[in-house]
């Protein structure tokens, strides 16, 4: 068995791509890398929400995989958008990794608790909004580009720390610079934030698809990821929408999910928890999406249709 693996060529996600080569190998199957450039890689002067929300990490994968040109896609669970286009699945994700934002600088007096205000680099709209609402002394600055592009701005002056997944930052050995783990009460993380995602055509064989499931799938976080995704579906939000979610799985295969949305300017802040079976791991992240449309989300989103 061997298998071709489609990913883009970031650092972050070739490592991403090296690890499941990683996992496959311990089961005796071989692979290779194929290399795939999107639009989020190569238009680097507007924000992603500008761009277009939806798949613009993943949609020059999604037609190789349409081509049968690569086997498996490797994403950031993160950036696969919520409903998948016709002809395409998702069949495993990896044990998440720690879930948290981290705040990264070389300044390692720098905290978002002290009050003291500084400049910080970040194009996600929920981080953005995150900060206005619980650390309004906060500066924020538009900023793009993989991780080693972002570290540079920071060195060139540009802004004074960043706000990253510790995930990333971890994986690409930046752990010297971080300087302060975020809250995770507070800063809850976007939907998938910390595990990699195997996206395929449906037309897959099923052998290899089966093989492929159980060497890479962890089954606590793919029913965490099945109920954030299914309230990210119902919100209809990609990432150009400020919403965070994360669903904690506890032994006795209950799912815990607590999410929500927050406004651009950071006035409101809505969340709620819900928990279940991991059996109705859907139906909790559509009602969690529900009463959150209903407390205050749905006129919190009009607002930002009105505004994008
Ligand atoms: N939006 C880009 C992106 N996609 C995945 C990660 C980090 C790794 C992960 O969450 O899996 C990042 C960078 C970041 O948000 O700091």
């Amino acid at each position: 068995m061997h298998i071709r693996i489609g990913t883009r060529s970031s650092r972050l996600a070739v490592w991403q791509a090296e690890y499941i080569q990683e996992l496959l190998r311990r089961g005796n199957v071989s692979s290779e890398l194929i290399f795939i450039e999107t639009k989020g890689d190569v238009v680097l002067d507007r924000s992603l929400s500008k761009i277009g929300s939806k798949g613009v990490f993943t949609q020059e994968l999604e037609d190789q995989l349409h081509e049968g040109r690569i086997d498996i896609a490797v994403h950031s669970a993160k950036d696969l958008p919520s409903t998948l286009p016709p002809g395409l699945e998702i069949i495993a994700f990896t044990e998440r990794e720690t879930p948290n934002d981290v705040l990264v600088s070389r300044n390692k007096n720098l905290s978002l608790r002290s009050g003291e205000p500084f400049r910080i680099g970040t194009s996600s709209t929920r981080r953005v909004a995150m900060l206005r609402h619980y650390c309004p002394h906060i500066t924020t600055v538009d900023m793009r580009g993989n991780l080693q592009t972002r570290i540079r701005k920071l060195d060139e002056g540009q802004c004074d720390a960043l706000l990253l997944a510790y995930a990333g930052v971890h994986r690409m050995e930046y752990d010297d610079l971080i300087v302060e783990h975020l809250p995770i009460d507070q800063f809850i993380p976007a939907v998938g934030q910390g595990s990699v995602a195997i996206e395929v055509a449906t037309s897959l064989a099923k052998p290899l698809r089966q093989t492929i499931t159980k060497l890479i799938n962890h089954v606590p976080t793919a029913a965490c990821l099945q109920a954030e995704r299914a309230f990210l579906a119902r919100l209809e939000g990609g990432c150009s929408i400020p919403s965070f979610a994360l669903a904690h799985w506890t032994d006795e295969r209950t799912i815990s999910l607590t999410g929500g949305l927050v406004s651009l300017d950071g006035s409101e802040l809505i969340r709620e928890t819900v928990s279940g079976t991991s059996e109705e791991a859907t139906h909790l992240g559509r009602t969690l999406a529900g009463s959150i449309l209903e407390l205050g989300g749905n006129a919190i989103l009009q607002t930002i249709r009105e505004q994008l």
